[in-house]
């Protein structure tokens, strides 16, 4: 893999997110030598930043420009007929989530996050046979869209359409910045007809003031699973608590801060925000010499972030960089939805071995995508 060689040491500079053209992938006839250029590029801001807006992409802005009111609007339906497509095991953990639900897990416990949220993941048959030695997954099935609101249904399923060719594409990108064939992550292992993707439309109301209540403790059913990520600020570390909860087993950490959704990182390949989404979101500096990062939305650029399994793929060239939510508006709620690209549900994701040295031996062992996310989704659901 040529121009590699002192890939893994990298300490670019960073104080603002790249903000990439990727014109070259979408046009009918781009030289090979243009699609090389942006490959790089998109390579050097996953390798370096993990986050990068992307213009040139070609998607009309009526496709994202009126979703984000659409879905306001559904957020602000009665309780109970946000309940109609309540999630649970029996609706394949899709659906809607009420505040308080979605729990972020640490090392010795979990927060609740501040919002609410439907969860949709692409719709597979959950009778289709599962692999050799593998139950069937508990998350296939059919998604619970908001029909409630039968425009932002329609909205959201276009949206989400071309959010998979975005991802797609993006992808190709990627393959050719690491000299890989275009299409290396097509067919088994991602690609339009074969990735699977996961989808949330997230409320977050204004954060209550400290010493407010959290929300309403109700049991959590999924979880943005971080394992051992420290807080983002050395703060908060001194102010966290650990309260005991005994009937669930597990602890819930309340600290100073409650976050909207805790600091984590992405569990696939991709993640694609519409343009102007990144006013509250956060995210950790990958290296020590970037100790800010400058977020500026702009109403045309998609805000992507990478996720795990590159990781695992790139044998830990391209890490996902941790992240959380923070709506600090005490006036304003914040909507959005985020698109997440992912392998194949049965891709086997291993350190490719032109990545692999001896001096930079493998440091994954291959897993099957789909175990990663059921792993995420489903971990805490004991709870
Ligand atoms: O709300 C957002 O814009 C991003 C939320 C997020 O990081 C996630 O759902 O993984
Ligand atoms: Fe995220």
């Amino acid at each position: 893999m040529p121009g590699f060689a002192n890939a893994f040491d990298s300490d670019r500079n960073f104080t603002s997110l790249p903000i990439i053209d990727i014109k070259a992938l979408v046009e009918r006839a781009p030289t090979p030598e243009a699609k090389a250029q942006v490959g790089a590029e998109l390579v050097a801001a996953c390798r370096d930043v993990g986050f990068f807006y992307v213009t040139g992409h070609g998607i009309a802005e009526e496709t994202y420009q009126g979703i984000l009111q659409l879905a306001r609007a559904w957020f602000q339906l009665p309780e109970d007929v946000k309940k109609q497509i309540d999630i649970g095991p029996q609706t394949h953990f899709r659906g809607y989530q009420g505040l308080g639900a979605n729990v972020t897990r640490y090392d010795g416990g979990f927060q609740r996050d501040w919002h609410e949220a439907i969860d949709l993941y692409k719709e597979v048959d959950p009778s289709t046979p599962a692999p050799a030695g593998k139950r069937q997954s508990p998350i296939h099935g059919s998604n619970q869209w908001p029909s409630q609101l039968p425009a932002f249904d329609r909205a959201l399923r276009g949206y989400l359409d071309t959010m998979l060719y975005l991802g797609s594409t993006i992808m190709r990108g990627i393959a050719i910045g690491l000299g890989l064939a275009e299409d290396f992550f097509e067919g088994e292992r991602a690609g339009v007809d074969t990735a699977y993707w996961v989808a949330r439309v997230i409320h977050y109301p204004p954060l209550p003031k400290n010493g407010q209540s959290s929300p309403a403790a109700r049991p959590a059913i999924s979880s943005k699973a971080a394992h051992s990520h420290q807080p983002l600020e050395s703060g908060e570390a001194d102010a966290a608590s650990i309260e005991q909860q005994p009937s669930e087993g597990l602890t819930e950490i309340s600290r100073s801060v409650q976050l909207s959704c805790g600091e984590h990182s992405d569990y696939g390949l991709l993640t694609i925000g519409q343009p102007g989404r990144t006013a509250y979101l956060r995210c950790k500096p990958k290296t020590a010499r970037a100790n800010g990062c400058q977020l500026t939305p702009s109403r045309a650029a998609f805000v992507c972030n990478i996720g795990d399994m590159l990781k695992v793929w790139t044998n830990g060239l391209l890490q996902p960089t941790v992240h959380r939510v923070l709506n600090t508006d005490p006036s304003r709620s914040r909507v959005s939805i985020p698109f997440f690209y992912e392998p194949a549900y049965e891709a086997i994701v291993e350190p490719l071995p032109q990545l692999c040295s001896a001096q930079h031996p493998a440091q994954h062992a291959a897993i099957r995508y789909g175990d990663h996310l059921e792993g995420k989704v489903l971990n805490n659901f004991e709870l």
